[in-house]
């Protein structure tokens, strides 16, 4: 099992819960979307998978070992091993993107080598192949502040692309791109897994995405997993529930739409 959680839960450092009782589990090669309101949890469990949070309970596998039994030093080492895609790369703002693309393998290099990388490209060609896969080839040795929102979070994604990690997490991965780039975007990302046969695990505000390029859905709900279906055997009653927001329901009712509500897939 590329992931394997049980009774899993997770408090952040001020108290607040965040996860209740994970079960989970995720074979190598499955392609898995993560769903759900705002503030229920999708992010926090992608940084707890990625090991950047400790569980507060439960028991947990990422890649075949847990990863909180391990020293720190292999903790980093199974840390290269994952890759991580933020909703807002943190990347250095005067960084070359070749840089920021390259920076993906500095887990496996020494630091020698990842020292040199900054002052030298290593490997200008397999940046620039990464970045060819999601349309952006052209801003290989532009600065990462002069890029867009969606341009950036192509960047991070190309960093991952070329690390070619055993397990992608991605965290609102599209989230700043027009519908099209969007589309293109995650089936380059479901197309890298499948190649690899390795897993991938998306959270997505857009569950029209979701359905379309995810054939795993996870519903999450104020810190619980409620669902865990096939995407053809999602029901709207169950989308509706999930979405459900009884604090806004329960204010005064807002003017009448001058459109009629055709869409019947929630988006936040
Ligand atoms: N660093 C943090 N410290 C304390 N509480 C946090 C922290 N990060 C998230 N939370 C809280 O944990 C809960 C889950 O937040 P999380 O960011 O995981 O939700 P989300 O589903 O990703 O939301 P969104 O869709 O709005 O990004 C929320 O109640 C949030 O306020």
């Amino acid at each position: 099992m590329t992931l394997n959680l049980s009774g899993v839960g997770l408090t952040h450092a001020n108290g607040q819960v965040a996860l209740r009782d994970i079960d989970l589990k995720i074979a190598p090669g499955e392609r898995v979307a993560i769903i759900g309101p705002s503030g229920a949890g999708k992010t926090s469990l992608l940084r707890l998978l990625a090991t950047a949070l400790q569980p507060a309970g439960g028991r947990l596998e990422v890649l075949g070992a847990d990863p909180w039994r391990l020293s720190a030093a292999a903790r980093q080492k199974l840390r290269a091993r994952i890759g991580l895609i933020h909703q807002t790369p943190p990347l250095p703002p005067r960084q070359r993107v070749v840089t920021a693309v390259l920076a993906g393998r500095l887990g496996r290099w020494s630091l020698g080598k990842g020292l040199l990388n900054l002052l030298h490209p290593l490997d200008s060609a397999g940046a620039a192949a990464a970045l060819a896969r999601l349309d952006l080839t052209e801003k290989l040795f532009e600065h990462c502040d002069q890029l867009s929102g969606g341009q950036l979070q192509r960047v991070g994604i190309a960093r991952v692309l070329y690390q070619a990690p055993e397990l992608i997490l991605a965290d609102e991965p599209v989230s700043a791109m027009d519908p099209v780039l969007a589309g293109h975007t995650l089936g380059v990302l479901n197309e890298e897994a499948a190649r690899r046969g390795i897993a991938l695990l998306a959270s997505l505000h857009a569950v029209d995405l979701a359905l379309a390029h995810f054939p795993r859905i996870l519903g999450v709900r104020e810190g619980r997993l409620v669902f865990d279906r096939p995407a053809q055997a999602l029901t709207q009653a169950e989308l509706d529930a999930l979405y459900a927001n009884e604090q806004l329901q329960s204010r005064p009712a807002s003017p009448p739409a001058t459109t009629p509500h055709v869409l019947h897939i929630p988006r936040c």
